[in-house]
Formats: structure tokens, sequence, C-alpha cells
């Protein structure tokens, strides 16, 4: 059993920071919601309390029974999860008066393996309204700052430590070597999570859950569901039924480029044209809800006519990865709002009776390319740029034709070469074109025009969370502009879409 850590979340917006951090020193860990604690066995070395938007003052602040695990093994509350373990061990929490944000210099105050390494005075960040004014006996102060007595702290007898600060986030400059100190020094894990080790583990996994079962699996050209193919493939082989579905909304040459480019990997991939059902069920749609809900339904049609052509088949394989699973349970389980329906073949209705293989889920975007990298996936696969299933479906405004989705792909075929001849592609995280419906007048030769706009849009961002807008050179921008003017038929207009997310998104609809 491979060994881990379990982060147990409060609401923080920074605990998948925290599984970050750890996951970059190759040991394993887990987010969980504070109500749903996994079974603690062997396997668990350490468990981590994140932080908090709530107060442990209030009665209906998220609580643990701490003494599950305190004094079993090693435990280290950050922010609101130290504010926990002195509030539950008897001492007392105020609000200070003021919120404590931004830099603080941590003093040493008493030996301790969690500052091994450290500086005497060290930069850490802050970030908390609450202040612990006394701490029980059995707990010793082992670090504080001119504002916070008990920014750091130990409980004699036991490997439990609690600090007041963000050890997660860069500006606490040594955050990295106690959060190493912790798991390594104190945990006790050894480093052996990688790539490598991740494909083999899986591989084997797969192998003993589907045996010589047929698997079934949506690939859209994009990396999470490239990589998932490519390590079901190396454990199943020909057992695995890829589908590549063209919803006559993907990118120019997009189809045939993508199906090329899999023969190269060896996989066994269908190609299958289903436009027209998509366009059939777009028709008249203008509501980017209402044509999201019927692309979703497209997919699900395509896939069910799909695999009730494979004799036998018993699994679906996806490739969701972790953040699509940690963003869909919400901590304080209240119903969070929806902005977009994500289109995601996930959602099976029950009469498709198959089950569901996943192995992507629990890593990250860039562990995921990692894992890319070790299974010799050609890099112009893994460095793509997101494109989302609903593709040029929510990239035109309005009502969806087979002309405007040509006018579209055009567009985007110049914007996104041009990205990649000037070489900016790899700095951008995502770009994309949007047909407006609207149309605006124009002059060309002498002649009057009046024709569409189109809105050009590349963004920097992490996750796709938030975003902000590329800072585009202007040359390119204006050598791009002129070219989709020239190039495309029924274009006298091009914008550059400046706004960032929130409040913006990324795609428009
Ligand atoms: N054209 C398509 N044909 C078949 N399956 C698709 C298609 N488009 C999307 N899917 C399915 O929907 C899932 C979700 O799409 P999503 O865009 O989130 O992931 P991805 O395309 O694998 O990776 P990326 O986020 O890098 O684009 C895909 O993993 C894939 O299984
Ligand atoms: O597979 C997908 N199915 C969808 O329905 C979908 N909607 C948005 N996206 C992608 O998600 C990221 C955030 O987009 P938004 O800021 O527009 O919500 C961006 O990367 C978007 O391209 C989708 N991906
Ligand atoms: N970042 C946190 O965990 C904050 C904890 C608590 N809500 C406070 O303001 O003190
Ligand atoms: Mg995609």
């Amino acid at each position: 059993m491979s060994e881990k850590i379990i982060i147990l979340d409060f609401g923080s917006q920074v605990t998948q920071l925290i599984a970050r951090r750890v996951r970059e020193l190759n040991i394993y860990c887990e987010i969980h919601p504070f109500n749903k604690i996994p079974t603690i066995d062997e396997s668990v070395k350490g468990i981590i309390l994140s932080g908090s938007p709530c107060s442990v003052r209030d009665e209906d602040s998220p609580r643990v029974d701490v003494s599950l695990f305190r004094g079993k093994l090693p435990v280290l509350g950050i922010c609101y999860g130290a504010q926990l373990l002195a509030f539950l061990g008897g001492g007392e929490v105020y609000n200070s008066g003021h919120r404590e944000y931004g830099r603080a210099a941590l003093k040493t105050v008493a030996p301790s393996p969690l500052l091994e390494g450290v500086s005497e005075n060290n930069q850490v960040w802050m970030s908390h309204g609450d202040t612990i004014m006394s701490i029980p006996d059995d707990f010793e102060v082992i670090g504080s700052t001119d504002d916070v007595k008990y920014a750091a702290f130990h409980i004699k007898g036991e490997q439990t430590f609690g600090i007041q600060f963000h050890p997660e986030v860069t500006h606490s400059l040594e955050g990295k070597t106690m959060l190493k100190n912790f798991v390594i020094g104190v945990c006790n894990c050894s480093q052996d999570w990688t790539a490598d080790s991740f494909v083999d583990s899986t591989v084997a996994a797969l192998k003993a859950q589907l045996g010589d079962d047929k698997v079934v699996l949506g690939l859209s050209g994009g990396v999470d569901s490239s990589v998932a193919a490519v390590l079901i493939h190396k454990a199943i082989g020909k057992n695995l039924y890829c589908i590549f579905v063209d919803n006559g909304l993907l990118r120019k040459n997009e189809f045939e480029d993508v199906l090329e480019s899999y023969k190269n990997l060896g996989l066994n991939v269908k190609g299958v044209n289903s436009k027209d059902i998509f366009y059939k069920a777009l028709e008249g749609l203008t509501d980017p809800e209402a044509k999201r809900k019927a692309i979703g339904k497209a997919f699900i049609d395509v896939f069910d006519q799909e695999s009730h052509l494979i004799e036998d088949v018993k699994w679906l394989g996806q490739g969701t990865i972790y953040p699509d699973i940690i963003e869909s349970v919400s901590v304080s389980g209240g119903p969070s709002q929806t902005i977009k329906s994500h289109h995601n073949v996930g959602g099976l209705p029950d009469y498709m009776k198959l089950q569901v293989v996943e192995p992507l889920k629990t890593l990250f975007k860039d562990e995921v390319r990692l894992v890319g990298k070790t299974l010799e996936i050609p890099q112009f696969i893994l460095g793509r740029h997101p494109f989302p299933g609903p593709g040029l479906g929510i990239r035109i405004l309005g009502d969806i034709t087979a002309e405007k989705v040509q006018i579209l792909q055009e567009v985007d075929h110049i914007f996104i070469n041009g990205l990649k001849n000037r070489g900016l592609y790899d700095g951008v995280w995502q770009a994309g074109a949007m047909l407006l419906p609207i149309q605006s007048v124009g002059v060309m030769g002498d002649e009057r025009t009046y024709e569409r706009v189109v809105a050009l849009r590349a963004v920097s961002s992490v996750d796709g969370m938030t975003a902000d807008w590329c800072h585009l050179p202007y040359d390119f921008l204006a050598d791009i502009s002129n070219e989709i003017i020239n190039k495309v038929k029924g274009v006298n207009r091009v914008v550059y879409d400046i706004s960032s997310k929130p409040p913006a998104t990324i795609e428009w609809e």
C-alpha cells in the first residue's frame, strides 16, 4: 500500500496549494472535506488541517473530532487548522479586531523539528482575523511574530503542530522547508511518488481492474483524454476502443489532424462524423445554456449509438482530472451557483449501463502532462491549449449555422497559427476567437461593407479558474487583424478582449 498525507479541507481558497507543495516533494496526498474523513489506515502518514473562511468562535463553524488522530499520528494545523487545535484543546481564540494580511517576520523561540534549517528570522505570509490569545498547558510556542505570539506551536508528547501563517503560498519564503520538515522529518514519508511510479502502479491496477473487459473512451484531441487513453491502452491494448466525434464545432482541419496524430500512438481510434446530429440539435437555439445542454445531449446520443456497435463493452474510460473532482465537492455542502453547464460525457444516463474508469482522477493538469511525457506522448499533444468540449458552439454567439462555423474556423486558424509562428503560443494559456452576433459598417476599396465582427481572446492562467488577458504585442495584433479582414470573407472588424476572469469568464458563453 503506497503511503499518503491526508489534507482535511475546511474551505480555504488555497487548500489545493498545500496539495501541490506536498506533491512537489514526490509524496502522494489527497484532499478530503473536513466532514468526510477517510479511513485512517497504515498508509496515512500524517494529517494536515487547512485554513478556512470561518471562525472557530462560531458554533456552526466546521469542526472535526481531533481525538481521531491527535497523538496517534503527525498533525499540522494551518491557520484555521491551528486555531481549531488550540480552541478544541482549551485555548482561547478571539477576533483581534483587524485582519492581519500580508508579510510578517517569524522568529524561532524554541527548537523544533518543524523549524529545522529555517532562518531564525524568516518571512511568512499571514491571512487571518482571529488570533490565538492563550494556549493550553501542554502546548509549547515555537515561533512568534511581532503581532502574533502563538504563530507556531507544538503539542508536548505528540507530533502535533500548529502554524498561524500559510507555508503553502510562495510569499512564505521558507514555507516549503517547513512543509518538507513536516512530511519528511516528522511523518517519515519516502519520496517515491513520481510520474514513472505512477505509470507503473496505474497500469498494474488497470490490468487487475479491467481484465479482459472492453473499454470505450471519448477522445477529444485534448491532453486529458489523450493521456488517459494511452495509459489504458498500455494496460489492455486492443480492448480499448477510442471514439473521436466530429461535432461540426471543431477547429479547422482538427478532425483529420487529430486522427492522423493518433495513428502514430498505436491507438485504435474511430472517427465519427456526427456534424448533422449536432447542427440539428442546435437549430434555432440562441441561449448559451440551451446550446450547452443540446451539445451535451448530442454527445451522449452519439456515444450510446457507438457503444452499441462494440460487442460486450463494459466500461467507459474518461480523462477526469483532480480539479474536476475537488471543484464538484463543495465544503459547506451548500448549493453553489451554476455559472455554466460544462459539457461532460460523465453525466451518463442510467440506460447506458457502463462502469466508469478514470485513471487520472487524482492528478493535477501539470502532473498529467508529466505522465504524458513519461508515456512519450508527443509535445504537440501535451502542449495544446485547452479546448472546450462544446467547441466553437460556445464561441459563436447566437444561433449556430455551418456557414458561421466555417467563418470562425478560418479566423481561429489565422490567429492560432499566427501565435505559433511568432513563438507566442506556448506563453499563452488559452486562445481563440468569438464570432459576434452583430454587423458593423466598413469600407473596402471604394465599397461600403456591412459585415461581421470577431473578437480575439488570449489569456494567461494556471488552472482556468482565474485568468488575465494577455498583453500581446500591438504589431502582432495589427498583423493578425489585417490578415483576418483581408482573407476571411464576411468579416470586416476585429476587436481584442481585454477582460479578466473574474468578473468575465474565458469563453463568452
Ligand atoms: N470531440 C470529442 N469526441 C469525443 N469525446 C470528446 C470530444 N470532446 C470532448 N470529449 C470528451 O469530453 C471530455 C472532457 O473534455 P475536456 O476538454 O474537459 O478534456 P480534454 O479534451 O481531454 O482535455 P483538455 O482539457 O486539455 O481539452 C474529454 O476527456 C473527452 O472524453
Ligand atoms: O470541456 C469543457 N467543457 C465545457 O463545457 C467548457 N466550458 C468552458 N470550458 C473551459 O473551461 C475553462 C474555463 O472557462 P470559463 O472561464 O469560460 O468558464 C476554459 O479553458 C474553457 O475553455 C469547458 N471545457
Ligand atoms: N486563513 C484562515 O484560515 C483564516 C482563519 C480564520 N477565518 C481567521 O480569519 O482567522
Ligand atoms: Mg478538450
